[in-house]
């Protein structure tokens, strides 16, 4: 269907990411006059397009370095939440690993009030993607380490999976990336770069707001006091992720009444939804050095991690609830002393149970959302992390690791007893980088975006992006949120 078709001329699309570049080039495609409006600069840091340089990206200008507030049951840490603030969004920062989830994760949002977002509605979107314009790959060779972390977790009992996009998670595989000769690709340089030219795109300019007129999204507001600009379209698009989209809605008077009236933000619509039901995957590290053979730095044009796995933490579960990953260097986070040489088995959390909330300090730009993760909050979530721990160290000492590399355990060391190591967790916990759901899509009142992503009480206003997923998936949610920017334009461009 063109833009033509659905009568809408023109869009803004408010962040380059993930979801908001397939927007873009999917509206640009259709016809559509659209401005697309990214806060940081375009991805010439080089860093960027060298998978084995991304740990770099971390507290660089291309991140927006938000931190959560102090953590109750995770230490009482503030955990560090690295997202993309540059065209490519945090597809331009992540680690490219491709993951679709389990069907039962989309059946799940539909039997809550996603209406039409059921595996059969999304597994043909998945399979478009992987066959046009980014590349899905795990035909690449394979670091030694990686090789023997892989023979280490068969040894430990775990069926190899050859295709764990394939109907079953379970079991440990090579990780399938978006990497194309050595080279990082995204959904900018796949989709929206290519057509840049036909076009509008603002980047180094924040969206404070959407603006509102008699119900309708008109347009937006960029920066604010002196150098703030209006710009106007037909339609507007949210794509600025889990923690930005909602921080530009209730900027704009959308969402918890009491809560915007507290800040003396006058309410367009209240919302109750917004900025609540933020959860996020959690990672918590198991940390070798090898005493064989060193595993040397990383090499350019290869990624730092390569392998993961899927495993079940408990009996009774319809699906996995932890997905290790595995990386080719040590990973020390905060942890004192540490050495020059290793590997990471990085435990994880992937069916959270725990739920926190985003809320505004301030009305400006400046001000920095309060982001609580609850992390570990719920008991569930500690025991399923603290069981994935113990098996990544149950991988460390098996043959393909402890004899041919003389792998030891530095972290969390010997002085921590398997039955200390919720207590290791809740200290070393720290995000798996996947915050979704404040904006969530659903059919009941609370909902912030109806099915077809159109935000409830505002006419042309949509979120698209990883913000209105309401359950996080089974893995990673880059591949979700190309899923949902995919999605989101074909609702857009039906009318
Ligand atoms: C370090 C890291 C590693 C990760 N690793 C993986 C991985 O290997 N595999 C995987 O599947 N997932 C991974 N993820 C998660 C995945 O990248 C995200 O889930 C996905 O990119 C979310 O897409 P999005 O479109 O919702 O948001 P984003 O891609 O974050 O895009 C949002 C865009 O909006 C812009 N923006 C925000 N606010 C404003 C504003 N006010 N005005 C203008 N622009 C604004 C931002 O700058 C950004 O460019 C990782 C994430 C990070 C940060």
């Amino acid at each position: 269907m063109t833009g033509a078709n659905s009568g809408v001329r023109s869009a803004i699309v408010v962040g380059a990411g993930t979801s908001g570049a397939i927007v873009a080039r999917r509206l640009t495609d259709a016809g559509v006059a659209v401005t697309l409006v990214e806060a940081g600069g375009y991805d010439t840091n080089p860093a960027i397009h060298d998978p084995s340089r991304a740990g770099e990206l971390w507290h660089s200008t291309e991140d927006w370095d938000f931190f959560t507030v102090p953590q109750p049951h995770a230490g009482g840490r503030q955990l560090h939440l690295p997202r993309g603030k540059v065209t490519g969004g945090s597809h331009a920062l992540n680690a490219m690993i491709w993951v679709r989830g389990a069907a039962s994760d989309y059946d799940a949002w539909e039997a809550a009030g996603a209406t039409g977002w059921g595996w059969a509605d999304v597994e043909p979107i998945y399979d478009a993607i992987e066959n046009d314009l980014l590349p899905v790959t795990d035909d690449y060779a394979l670091s030694p380490i990686q090789a023997s972390i892989i023979d280490a977790a068969v040894e430990e009992g775990l069926p190899r999976n050859p295709n764990y996009n394939g109907g079953t998670l379970d079991g440990v595989s090579q990780e399938q990336v978006t990497i194309k000769d050595g080279r990082r690709v995204n959904t900018w340089t796949a989709y929206a770069q290519p057509v840049a030219e036909r076009m509008t795109i603002l980047t180094g300019r924040a969206v404070h707001s959407v603006i509102v007129r008699d119900g309708r999204a008109v347009g937006i507001r960029l920066g604010e006091g002196d150098e703030a600009e209006e710009v106007f379209a037909d339609e507007v698009i949210l794509s600025a992720g889990a923690l930005g989209t909602p921080v530009i809605l209730l900027r704009s008077g959308i969402g918890p009444a009491a809560e915007l009236a507290a800040l003396g933000i006058p309410v367009v619509h209240d919302a109750p939804g917004v900025g609540k039901n933020l959860h996020d995957h959690l990672l918590s590290p198991v940390i070798f050095a090898t005493e064989k053979k060193p595993v040397g730095p990383p090499q350019p044009g290869v990624s730092v991690t390569q392998s993961h796995l899927f495993w079940r933490s408990r009996d009774g579960l319809p699906q996995p609830d932890t997905q290790p990953i595995h990386f080719s260097v040590p990973m020390w986070g905060e942890l004192e002393p540490r050495g020059t040489d290793g590997f990471t088995l990085m435990a994880g959390l992937v069916t959270p149970y725990s739920r926190g909330e985003l809320r505004l300090t301030g009305p400006g730009l400046d001000d920095l959302p309060h982001i609580d993760l609850a992390a570990l909050e719920d008991q569930r979530d500690a025991d399923a992390l603290a069981a994935s721990v113990r098996q990544c160290r149950r991988i460390g000492g098996q043959p393909a690791l402890a004899e041919e590399w003389g792998a030891v355990e530095v972290y969390p060391g010997p002085d921590v007893a398997d039955d200390d190591v919720e207590e290791w967790v809740r200290r070393t916990a720290i995000t798996y980088h996947h915050q979704v759901g404040t904006c969530r899509m659903g059919s009941d009142p609370q909902a912030v975006v109806d099915p077809q992503l159109r935000v409830r009480g505002i006419e042309g206003l949509r979120v698209i992006d990883a913000s209105v997923i309401p359950t996080v998936p089974t893995g990673n949610t880059n591949a979700p949120a190309a899923m949902i920017g995919e999605r989101g334009a074909r609702f857009l461009l039906a009318g």
